[in-house]
């Protein structure tokens, strides 16, 4: 049993340079993002800048008519203090697909993810999310672009509540009304049964049953991009099967999934493109 609640809100790392992304409610991993608002399917004009859309808005989350990667980083640096943890002269991420991301403890792997889940800001150069410079938005413009992101952590957060709830509470907090289907939806795609499921409290989940629950209630409300660090650290070969077929699901839906993981044979399969982050260097 390790469902366990938690709230997953901490703000923005002590020690870190000044520029973080300015938003009060800079939310971290967790629960966090799933209380952060609704999920965008679609991506409106406006965040795509100077794309080339000569047929009309552009309206899909996988949009092919779009030249502008979905992620842009150019000469980006992360410090905490006045150590650079993270140094990125150039890396552009395409919509779509698998990412993964390997590298050596201490390799700068989650400090590159909290900067994709749009949590921190590069404390020097550039990071473009779908055409938009991050870094000099206002807190309501990234609290809005964060909504379409969403980061699961190795440890699963769960609400103190049943499976059902847990996996309803990001779509209840985007206004959705009606949860049922959705919430059957994202149990099936993390394979489990909603008959046998949806009402069990937190505590009687194993621990990957936790992570498929956490991960489903990400999935609920389609994110743009799901973001995973560690998802399989502590499971089982089948439950890192699971999360591995609902990865390739929701990739095929168009969601953009990138990946930290150790576990090499877990990922090559699984993975379009492998980035390897090592002493705070992208290579890949
Ligand atoms: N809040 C922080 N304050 C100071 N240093 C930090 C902080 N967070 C991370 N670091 C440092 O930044 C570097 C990169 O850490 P990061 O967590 O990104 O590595 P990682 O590749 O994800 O490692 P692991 O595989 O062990 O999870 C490490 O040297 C770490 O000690």
């Amino acid at each position: 049993m390790s469902g366990r609640e938690d709230n997953g809100v901490s703000r923005m790392s002590p020690g870190s340079c000044e520029h973080n992304i300015p938003a009060d409610d800079a939310l971290a991993a967790g629960a966090g993002d799933m209380a952060d608002g609704a999920a965008s399917e679609a991506h409106p004009e406006e965040i795509h800048p100077g794309a080339a859309h000569t047929e009309g808005p552009c309206t899909g989350v996988l949009c092919t008519r779009c030249h502008v990667p979905l992620y842009q980083l150019e000469g980006v640096v992360r410090r905490h203090g006045e150590r650079t943890v993270l140094d990125v002269p150039r890396l552009d991420i395409t919509a779509g697909g698998i990412t993964g991301v390997v590298g050596p403890n201490g390799g700068g792997k989650s400090t590159l993810l909290r900067l994709l889940a749009l949590l921190d800001a590069p404390c020097r150069g550039e990071l473009h999310f779908a055409g938009e410079a991050v870094g000099p938005l206002s807190a309501a413009r990234t609290a809005e672009l964060r909504r379409s992101v969403t980061l699961l952590l190795q440890e699963p957060y769960l609400l103190r509540r049943s499976v059902y709830e847990n996996v309803a509470f990001g779509l209840s907090m985007r206004g959705v009304r009606d949860t049922a289907d959705a919430v059957r939806g994202a149990l099936e795609l993390v394979a489990l049964d909603p008959d046998v499921f949806l009402h069990r409290r937190w505590f009687e989940l194993s621990g990957g049953e936790a992570q498929r629950v956490a991960l489903a209630a990400r999935l609920a409300f389609s994110p743009r991009v799901l973001l995973m660090d560690e998802p399989t650290a502590s499971l089982d070969e089948d439950s890192a099967a699971r999360i591995a077929d609902a990865a390739r699901a929701v990739a095929g839906r168009g969601t953009t999934v990138i990946v930290v993981s150790h576990d090499r044979d877990w990922l090559e399969p699984l993975a379009d493109r492998i980035l390897k982050v090592r002493r705070g260097l992208v290579e890949g």
